[in-house]
């Protein structure tokens, strides 16, 4: 018998597909050295060529699961994906206040020096369409995301049309990257990630960290694969991962970006459309 490993839990949907959502983050929390934990926000009827159905799962169903995880297994880190209502969103916000992951509802007793609400880090990916945009987000539900849970999360991930969505800033280049970090930092996470993958033009890929005072960037050169499905939740959940073990936000972070980085240039095609980043290097097939 083995020790227990740390445990991270997302907070996902399901992707029929086993690309995106909670199938890559347990694959990325796996490879990372994590038991990963689910608590199901929807099923997607999904494959390598789009969505084409979503059903929601009732949001006290969302919130139970939340706490049937942490208050038995326990949890070093959570993350969200997926989260399509506002009703879940509420859920999951009043929810995690009761079993302590998050800062809490108020974040800026922290900021105040009274030290953190919880220990438990909550990383947000404010997930708002899938990569061919169909919507997995209710259009009234970005102002959830920002009221209620970007206060209680320890690193926000953003990719740019989400940024567009949150704070209405259209990154360009590294002058509007470092002004919307500072726009959604004012929201209340306690670090903000913006990734730059979606700026297609540029020949490198640079995702920005900024915590209120200090910016780290992670650059790398483009990699040319058209298969990036469920890039943004693998990178979330290995960052998610890292906090379970143990480590501090610039230090996860930057272990997350190498991984993302291999599981990019490692991705693969499926299907008649576009293929997952891949975690499979990292697993050896059992002999
Ligand atoms: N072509 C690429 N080359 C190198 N790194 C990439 C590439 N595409 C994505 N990445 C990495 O993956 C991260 C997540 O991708 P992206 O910015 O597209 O977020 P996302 O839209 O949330 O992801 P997705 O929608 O694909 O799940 C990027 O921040 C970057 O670190
Ligand atoms: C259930 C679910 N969650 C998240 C995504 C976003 O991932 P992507 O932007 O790669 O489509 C998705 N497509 N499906």
């Amino acid at each position: 018998m083995a020790d227990t490993p740390p445990r991270a839990l997302t907070i996902a949907g399901s992707d029929s597909g086993g690309a995106a959502g909670l199938e890559a983050d347990l694959r990325a929390m796996t490879a990372c050295g994590v038991h990963g934990c689910v608590a199901v926000t929807a099923v997607t009827v999904q494959n390598s060529l789009g969505v084409t159905g979503v059903h929601l799962v009732p949001p006290d169903t969302v919130a139970a699961q939340v706490r049937a995880v942490v208050t038995d297994i326990g949890v070093g880190a959570a993350k969200t994906g997926m989260l399509a209502s506002r009703e879940i969103i509420d859920a999951v916000a009043d929810v995690v206040d009761e079993v302590g992951v998050g800062r809490g509802a108020d974040p800026d007793a922290e900021r105040r020096g009274a030290g953190p609400s919880t220990s438990v880090p909550f990383v947000v990916d404010p997930v708002a369409a899938s990569m061919a945009g169909e919507p997995l987000l209710a259009e009234d539900a970005m102002e959830a995301i920002r009221g209620r849970l970007f206060p209680r999360a320890a690193l926000a991930t953003p990719n740019l049309d989400e940024v567009r969505l949150l704070v209405g800033i259209t990154v360009t280049d590294a002058a509007t990257a470092r002004e919307a970090a500072e726009a959604l930092h004012a929201l209340g996470p306690r670090y903000v990630l913006v990734k730059g993958g979606h700026l297609r033009g540029s020949p490198e890929v640079v995702d920005l960290l900024f915590d209120g005072e200090r910016t780290w960037e992670f650059t790398g050169p483009r990699i040319d694969t058209p298969h990036v499905h469920g890039a943004g939740d693998a990178l979330a959940s290995a960052t998610c991962a890292a906090l379970a073990r143990g480590l501090a936000m610039p230090d996860a972070v930057a272990s997350a970006e190498r991984y993302i980085r291999r599981a990019v240039a490692e991705s693969y095609p499926l299907g008649a459309g576009v293929g997952p980043v891949s975690p499979l290097w990292a697993v050896q097939p059992h002999r």
